[in-house]
């Protein structure tokens, strides 16, 4: 990756409704090629490090909180909070900008939102980076939430249905769902603990305590759970399926992609980009035999990097 980039060169905020207010970062080059940088969760939030995926003498780098995340406010809040709000809100940022037309990069949920707007507005889209797809499908929740990665991280597992009462585990997302809402404060930040850890805990090759501690501050979990949950719960407001669908797909197959997966990816597994494949065989897909779930594993790290410049000369 590149080196840190420690300082943004503009910072601000964005108001997109009557309730919702966006932070948002500028760094690299302010008259360079644009990218939009979209993280993951979703509620996840940008971290600085999410700077140096790309070329900063190159690329204007803008990342932004999506709704309820991070800096965005009203924290984790939930209301008019879906992924065509979040489409409309990108289109609401490159217009704020002046862009006419930018490079979107997107892992995990990213990778979601990235295709969401793609197809969306393809003319806006110029290239495509996307790592550990995710398409938000049934069958992809039911793995890692319900009965799939819980046979690879036992231990991580016992822990996350520790929160849910024996009665309620056969349906664990409306489960905590339940809990993630409720009116008692204690229950709301031990329940969002215990869903953000159990992501963390999973989402790199070799369990990483320090990645762990991330998911255990109370604004993190907060907004992380609480906003992943809401979009679960609801089906990403899609049908299932639906970003996979070859009439959706025909409308960025034009579109320069490159894809990263990890091949150990538990939570978001490579059979979602191998599908994905299959619809859109004119994208690049690199699966990296050591790596899981993380932007930063090496593997995965280095290949967004050649990506980002192979497109930063389209
Ligand atoms: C199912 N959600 C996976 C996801 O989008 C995700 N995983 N980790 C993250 C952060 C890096 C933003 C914490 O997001």
């Amino acid at each position: 990756m590149y080196p840190d980039i420690k300082t943004p060169i503009e910072t601000g905020t964005l108001k997109v409704s009557d309730i919702h207010t966006l932070y948002y970062e500028v760094s690299g080059n302010k008259d360079g090629v644009p990218v939009v940088f979209l993280h993951g969760g979703p509620g996840g939030g940008c971290d600085e490090k999410d700077r140096s995926f790309f070329n900063p003498t190159k690329y204007k780098i803008i990342l932004f909180d999506q709704r309820g995340a991070g800096k965005s406010t009203p924290t984790a809040s939930l209301e008019e909070n879906t992924t065509w709000d979040l489409v409309k809100d990108i289109e609401k940022v490159r217009e704020h900008f002046g862009i006419e037309k930018w490079h979107v990069f997107g892992g995990s949920w990213g990778s979601t939102l990235s295709l969401a707007y793609a197809q969306s507005h393809p003319d806006r889209v110029g290239s495509l980076v996307l790592r550990g797809i995710f398409t938000l499908r049934k069958s992809e929740l039911n793995f890692f939430y319900q009965n799939g990665a819980s046979h690879l991280f036992p231990e991580a597992w016992e822990e996350y249905i520790a929160q849910i009462p024996e009665q309620e585990r056969s349906d664990m997302v409306l489960a905590y769902h339940a809990q993630l809402n409720s009116i008692d404060d204690e229950t709301r930040i031990a329940a969002a603990k215990a869903w953000s850890k159990w992501e963390m805990a999973t989402s790199r090759l070799f369990v990483d305590p320090e990645y762990i501690a991330r998911a255990t501050s109370d604004h993190f979990a907060n907004a992380f759970a609480r906003i992943e949950n809401h979009y679960f719960v609801n089906d990403g407001f899609m049908r299932d399926g639906q970003l996979l669908e070859s009439q959706e797909i025909d409308k960025i197959r034009h579109i320069p992609t490159i894809v990263v997966q990890g091949r150990y990816d538990v939570v978001c597994p490579a059979t979602t980009a191998y599908q994905l494949k299959k619809v859109w065989p004119e994208i690049t897909l690199h699966i990296v035999p050591d790596a899981g779930h993380s932007s930063r594993e090496e593997g995965i790290a280095k290949l967004l990097v050649q990506a980002t410049d192979k497109f930063a000369d389209l």
